[in-house]
Parts: structure tokens; sequence; C-alpha cells
């Protein structure tokens, strides 16, 4: 499976479309509209987020709630649009007031993409790169993970996000019975933490940094549970799925760092501390002591949760300047700017989620048959079952 977007943040709508969703998958924007609603939730966010509702429509296949194999094209209209169509306009432009539309933005902000996508591109007017560089994007990513979380729940497969750590401040009571609770605690959560009290403490720290005109960044972590041994592969580069997800993750906008399971700590412990020892029983056939490797051992899925986490940056634009070159008149200024968000992590564990789902459904459709869900279902259990008795 693969998808594109299109769509810039004040332009009209966003789009995606999704190649290769098997048929027969269950599947009206309900699914997909509960995940765009938590993914605008979260403390720190800025104003934009009021603006916006994100929902999306399904504009093709799809009939009568079931996927029919076509593309899936889905469409999320920007509220914000209706402030912006001069600015953004589509057409040439006649008749227009100067500088109602010629407000060249001049001046990079350290951290974003500015400066080097408009020295990439050629642009002197450094809109044309916000719009399309702007996390906005990441609605309809998570539009398409909607859709791969809904073909992994018919396979038995739960993905989790929530967030570790946000300004320095971490959670330290993390443990939950079963990942239905994880997902429970977590809605309850504005950070999306399950420790409440780390939870509250992050609040203020976002609140905090806010007010200093500041922002922070922070931690999140996917975990998944019920996928099979086996999915990815060992022999080649491009076929292990840790390091797909690892690429998902870090494609994430203001994504610095990846880890699977103890992730960096391995590097201060010996292996007799790292690697999961194997045990087998008739039950559940063969599993691991412990989780270290966080579900991957040569590129493949051992069967045990996948854990990975992804670090955040703080969030580029500040209220709070810092210096920066004006690239028309070559001046040192300090950025001004009208709104944005101070924290985004816990809108980021949501997104998170979504490419992590993506590219876990992608692996699996390839790997158990492509075309009907029932059969990719029909074709998991039968893995199950053999390597269960292997
Ligand atoms: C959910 C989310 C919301 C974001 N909101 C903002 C924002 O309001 N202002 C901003 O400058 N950057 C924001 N970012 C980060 C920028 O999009 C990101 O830093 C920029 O695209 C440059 O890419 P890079 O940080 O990956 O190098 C957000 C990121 C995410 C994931
Ligand atoms: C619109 C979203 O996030 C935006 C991501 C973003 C950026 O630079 O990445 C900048 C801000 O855009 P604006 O300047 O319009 O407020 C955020 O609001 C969203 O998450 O849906």
């Amino acid at each position: 499976m693969r998808y594109l977007t299109a769509g810039e943040s004040h332009g009209p709508q966003l789009t995606t479309i999704l190649e290769g969703v098997p048929s027969g998958l269950e599947l009206t924007s309900n699914e997909i509209n509960r995940e765009l609603a938590r993914r605008q939730k979260g403390h720190g966010r800025g104003r934009r987020m009021q603006i916006e509702k994100d929902q999306a429509q399904i504009v093709s296949g799809v009939r009568h709630g079931k996927t029919i194999g076509s593309p899936i094209a889905l469409v999320v209209e920007n509220n914000d649009w209706k402030h912006w169509t001069k600015i953004m306009g589509i057409e040439p432009l006649i008749d227009v007031e100067e500088d109602e539309i010629k407000r060249k933005i001049t001046r990079p902000r350290p951290g974003h993409a500015d400066l080097n996508g408009a020295i990439k591109y050629g642009h002197r007017d450094m809109r044309n790169v916000l719009e399309r560089s702007s996390a906005r994007e990441t609605t309809v990513r998570v539009a398409a993970g909607a859709v791969a979380k809904q073909l992994l729940s018919v396979l038995g497969i739960k993905v989790a996000g929530h967030v570790l750590e946000i300004g320095g401040v971490k959670a330290t009571q993390i443990t939950y019975e079963r990942i239905e609770d994880l997902q429970e605690r977590t809605e309850q959560s504005p950070v999306r933490c399950l420790d409440e009290e780390a939870g509250r403490k992050m609040m203020d720290a976002i609140d905090e940094a806010k007010q200093n005109g500041d922002s922070i960044g922070g931690i999140v972590e996917v975990i998944v549970e019920g996928v099979p041994a086996g999915v990815g592969s060992y022999v080649h580069y491009d076929r292990k799925l840790d390091a797909k997800l690892a690429a998902a993750i870090m494609s994430i906008n203001a994504f610095k760092g990846v880890e699977f399971g103890i992730g960096f700590d391995a590097a201060r412990n010996p292996g007799s501390k790292v690697h999961d020892e194997i045990i087998w029983d008739k039950e559940t056939g063969y599993t691991r002591r412990t989780n270290n490797l966080g579900g991957f051992e040569g590129g493949m899925t051992t069967g045990m949760p996948i854990v990975v986490r992804g670090v955040m940056k703080p969030i580029p634009t500040l209220y709070k300047p810092l210096k920066s070159v004006d690239i028309d008149s070559k001046e040192v200024f300090e950025a001004s700017i009208e709104r944005s968000d101070s924290c985004a992590v816990p809108a980021a564990s949501v997104v998170a989620e979504a490419v992590v789902a993506w590219e876990l459904a992608s692996a699996i459709v390839e790997q158990f048959g492509q075309d009907r869900i029932d059969l990719i279902a029909e074709n998991i259990s039968k893995m199950r079952e053999y390597s269960r008795e292997f």
C-alpha cells in the first residue's frame, strides 16, 4: 500500500489518495473522523485548532461502507481557507490590491523549512514553502492511518500512542493492564499521558513556555499488540520493517530521533541484559521473557509488542524571537509572529500512531496477500497457528 497527500495549510483542502487498500474492509467516515478529532486535541495548541473541525469526506474507493479495491481518495477541507482566499488564490491575480496579496514572507524562521525550502525551489516568498511544510499536512496522514488502523483491527492488531515526556517532565507511572486501558486513559488526559501527576506538570510546563513566548518538545511512544512474528524481512535493507517504521516516525514534522524498546540504553548495557530470552509454551507458542528490543529482531517482528518512541523538538515559531536574516534586505531581524502552537507533542502522538499503523498495515498486506481482507485474515491466522507449533 502507498499514499500521497496534497494540499497547502491555508489552501482550500487537503487530499490523500490511498493505493492498494484491500477490498472488503468495512470503512465509514466515522472511523476516520474519530482519529482526526483526536489529533486536534491537546494542551498547547494555538488558535488555528479552534478554527478547524476536521472532517474527512471519502470521495472514492468505498461503496456502501466497504472498500472495493480501487484507490481511496479522502478530502479534508480547511475552514481557515475562507480567510486566505486572496493570499492563497490559485488562479492568476487580476484586480487585487497589491499589498493584499503581495505581502511576501522574506524572514525565515530558525528551525522551520523556510530558508532551505526557498533556496531549493527558488522562492523569494517563503509562503510557498511554509504552506506545504506545515504540519497541517499531518491531518490527512492521520486519515490514512485511520484506514490502516481499521484494517489492523480486523486482524486483531491494536495500536496505541501516548506521551512520555514534555519539556523535561517525564511520565513515571506508566503501567497498564491491557492496551485498551492505555488507550482509554490517554483519551482522558489533555496531554495524552498515562501518569496523571506528570501530566499536570507537563501542562504547567507548556503554560510556562507559552507565557515566556517559548515552545517545548517531548517524547511520544507507540505500542502495537497482536502482530504475528516474522512480518518484515532480514534479507534486504529496504524490507526491514523496523527501518520503515523509523523512517515513518522521522517523517513527522519536527521529529529528530527514533528508538525501539530500550533504544539508546542498549549502548550502555551488556548483551546479557539486553537480549530477550526466548520461551515456548503450547498455548502461546514462542514469546520473550522481556521486550528490550521493542518487538524486532532482524528487521522482523518477534510477536512481542512493537514499542517505538520518537522525539519531537520544540516548535520553531516562537513569540520570543530568535535572530535571523531577511532574504531581501539581508538585515538581521527578530521574528514577530501572529499565532503558533507552543507544544504539539500530544497531537504528534496521534500522528505517530497513524504512520506506524500505515507502515505495518502495508507490510502485512504485502506479505499475507494483497487484494482481499478476508484472505489476508485467513492467511494471518494460519501463520499464527503455524508459528505457535513451529
Ligand atoms: C502536530 C504538529 C503541529 C505543529 N505546529 C507547529 C506550529 O504551530 N508552528 C511551527 O512553527 N511548527 C509547528 N510544527 C513543526 C513544524 O511543522 C516543523 O518543525 C517544520 O515543518 C520543519 O520541519 P522539521 O522540524 O521536521 O525539520 C508542528 C508539528 C506537528 C507534528
Ligand atoms: C494547522 C495545523 O497545524 C499548524 C502547523 C504549523 C506548522 O508550521 O507546522 C503551523 C500552524 O499553522 P497556522 O499558522 O495556520 O496556525 C499550526 O496551526 C494542524 O495541525 O492542523
